[in-house]
């Protein structure tokens, strides 16, 4: 029989690939998401249950129904700014859900846990890259929520049979290079997708939040991870759990920072489409830099990331939006499409649907 998992947040745009590669991996997925930022047409596997986190009886029934083996929980909510304006919100959704499902493991017996947290939890760190030993000092609430939910995961394993993998990503960006899935950019505020948007002209222009920080181009530098890296650390946390593996905390990155600037550079190279770029104050609760030390990960768990640079991402994120509208106005630089393509076979899907487009 197939081991069955519950996702919570698994129509979003991390849960959705992550479910799509435990679908392949031969895991029974059950979803439950109340769809406020997923999208049912993103859960290719398993079951959906539409529903909402704060419902305590809802989640019961649930747990109740399917005896599930493990639960992997990436519902929240994941503004930094939104956070500060709505700090409350943030704890509810985040940090009083994540208890909510904490009890219905406790009730139900679920003893495997794997929790998305983030770098947001390092705050703003004195050195990089950080280590998971690096202290937590969070300066947002949503990297505090996230943070308060690391302790409640944390508490109860130690109180309990419950092993856990919290997993903190960092900055996650790009698209399924099968074309299968990826993340709608529309009212999304993470700068990859800002500069993507403004290279498919649904933006007038990218703003950079601070080119005052104490970096070398003055501007936030942030360690950029593929979302189908990232989907298959959990694939690989669940496997080291089922094998009994003690509870760990993991940084989710590859240990290489980009700048804001350079970060549009690139966007603006591989769409072939020079937009304007205003320079702008701060924003609240921005660190000037995180980046990650990423040993641990690989050698508790064996993970391999497979698109471990930044062009992949913004090429796999580019390609998902091209190919979900067939947008005319877009001019991609169809020679160094296909130049990248030669020099990395990975990318030939992606080149493939890039090379389709009208220059
Ligand atoms: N995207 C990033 O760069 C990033 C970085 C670090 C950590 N994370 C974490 O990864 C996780 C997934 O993020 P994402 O980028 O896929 O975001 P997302 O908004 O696409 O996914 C979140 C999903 O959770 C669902 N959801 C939210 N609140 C819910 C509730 N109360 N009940 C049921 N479902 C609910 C949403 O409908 C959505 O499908 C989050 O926990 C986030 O904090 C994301
Ligand atoms: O239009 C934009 C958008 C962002 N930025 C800058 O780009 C950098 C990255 O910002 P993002 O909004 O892309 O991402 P954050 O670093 O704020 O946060 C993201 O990554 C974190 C982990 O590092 C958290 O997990 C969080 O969920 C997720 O939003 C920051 O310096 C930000 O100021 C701009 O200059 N212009």
């Amino acid at each position: 029989m197939k081991t069955k998992v519950l996702v919570t947040g698994g129509a979003g745009y991390i849960g959705s690939h992550v479910v799509r590669q435990l679908g392949e991996a031969g895991y029974d997925v059950v979803v439950y998401d109340n769809c406020s930022t997923g999208s049912p047409k993103a859960v290719l596997h398993g079951e959906l249950i539409i529903g909402d986190l704060a419902d305590t009886d809802r989640l019961y029934q649930v747990f109740a129904k399917h005896r599930f083996s493990a639960v992997l929980h990436f519902a929240a909510s994941l503004i930094v700014p939104e956070s500060v304006a709505h700090p409350l919100d943030y704890y509810s959704n985040n940090t009083r859900n994540t208890l909510n499902l904490l009890r219905c493991c406790h009730v139900l017996d679920v003893n495997q846990f794997i929790f998305s947290s983030t770098a947001a939890v390092y705050g703003e760190p004195e050195e990089n890259p950080v280590t998971e030993s690096t202290p937590t000092l969070p300066i947002n609430p949503y990297g505090r929520s996230k943070l308060m939910s690391e302790w409640l995961i944390q508490d109860h394993s130690l109180a309990s049979r419950m092993r856990y993998v919290t997993l903190r990503y960092f900055n996650v960006g790009g698209a399924d290079p099968g074309g299968r899935l990826g993340q709608s950019l529309r009212n999304v505020t993470h700068l990859i997708a800002a500069a993507c948007n403004a290279a498919l002209k649904r933006q007038s222009e990218v703003k950079i939040f601070g080119t005052d920080f104490p970096t070398p181009d003055g501007t936030g530098i942030r360690d950029y991870i593929h979302v189908e890296d990232l989907a298959s650390a959990h694939v690989d946390a669940l496997r080291y759990l089922e094998a009994g593996g003690e509870s760990q905390t993991l940084n989710c990155g590859y240990g290489k920072g980009y700048s804001v600037r350079q970060v549009i550079e690139r966007v603006k190279a591989i769409s072939g489409v020079d937009f304007p770029v205003i320079e702008a104050e701060r924003r609240p609760g921005d660190p000037a830099c995180v980046t990650a030390c990423a040993e641990k990960i690989s050698q508790v768990l064996g993970w391999q990331p497979q698109y471990n640079d930044l062009d992949t991402i913004v090429y796999t994120t580019l390609a998902w939006e091209m190919q979900q509208e067939n947008l005319p106005s877009v001019t991609g630089n169809r020679q160094k499409l296909v130049l990248i393509n030669k020099e990395r076979p990975v990318r030939s899907k992606i080149a493939e649907i890039a090379y389709r487009l009208p220059q």
